[in-house]
């Protein structure tokens, strides 16, 4: 539970905008400890590790599965910005909390689509390809991956909320969404003044946060063969990977969650 949602004023663009800007770092960090660790490809393998009590998926679906049921029972998924990857999950065995009613009731959850562009795109990318057999560590790293892109990519929805509520939009919107008409909503609600500071802020995030303060200390985020040298001191990282994660997939999707969450918004 995010206690940005208890503050006043939760809808601010400014404070939402904040936000997203805080878990760049959670993205970026939590790449850099999955890129510790091997591919390790059984753990995307349905049966690829061969379960033993029936279970038929991958690993990876076994764990998130086994923490996301216990998340549940916890009612973290009864907060407005927390999406399972796992179709069924339990019921809480805490009496539910009072949330403000910021968001309009919606079902809309793109994280099967989160799973595959990580699984496909970042691990490939982050990790030296090959077997060291940590499969539970890799796969808690993956899990801490995916949940932080999860949040930022549902964020959409508050983010959508907000420009709906703009009086000078408000009107906008509402013809648009009873024309059906997704393509001028993605237009109207895209800042790409916004998206190319983000970008370019993230780049720098990568390189100061990728850097190899050590001599002797290989960063996880240090690929040799990008090689950038600044102010004296080596800075080796895979920058490329965060921005183009952002820029291909991060933004893209959070748009689509943004267009897909006021399309339902009259219903
Ligand atoms: C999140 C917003 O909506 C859109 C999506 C953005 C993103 O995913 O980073 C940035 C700007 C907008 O194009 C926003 O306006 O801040």
């Amino acid at each position: 539970m995010s206690l940005d949602l208890l503050q006043p004023g939760i809808l601010d663009l400014n404070s939402l905008r904040n936000v997203l800007i805080r878990l760049e770092d959670t993205i970026i960090f939590c790449i850099a400890e999955r890129a510790q660790f091997h591919t390790n490809d059984l753990i995307y393998q349905p049966d690829g590790l061969g379960f033993k009590d029936g279970f038929s998926g991958t690993f990876l679906d076994w764990f998130l599965e086994q923490i996301e049921t216990v998340h549940a029972k916890v009612r973290r998924y009864q907060s407005p910005d927390e999406y399972p990857f796992t179709k069924n999950i339990p019921a809480p065995i805490l009496d539910a909390l009072e949330y403000p009613s910021v968001l309009k009731p919606n079902n809309i959850n793109v994280n099967d689509q989160i799973k595959s562009i990580y699984i496909d795109f970042v691990v490939p990318q982050i990790c030296e390809s090959g077997d060291d057999k940590n499969y539970g560590s890799a796969a808690t790293r993956d899990i801490e991956c995916l949940q932080a892109l999860s949040r930022r990519i549902h964020y959409g929805k508050f983010v959508a909320e907000s420009k709906f509520l703009d009086p000078k939009y408000h009107d906008t919107y509402v013809k648009l969404i009873k024309d059906h008409d997704r393509d001028a909503i993605m237009a109207l609600l895209t800042n790409e003044q916004v998206e190319q500071k983000l970008l370019e802020r993230l780049r720098k995030k990568a390189m100061i946060y990728g850097q190899d303060f050590e001599a002797n200390t290989m960063n996880p985020l240090v690929q040799p063969q990008s090689g950038n040298v600044t102010d004296g001191r080596n800075v080796k990282i895979n920058c490329d990977l965060v921005v183009e994660l952002y820029r291909k997939h991060v933004i893209p999707l959070t748009k689509v969650v943004e267009v897909e969450y006021l399309m339902q918004r009259l219903d």
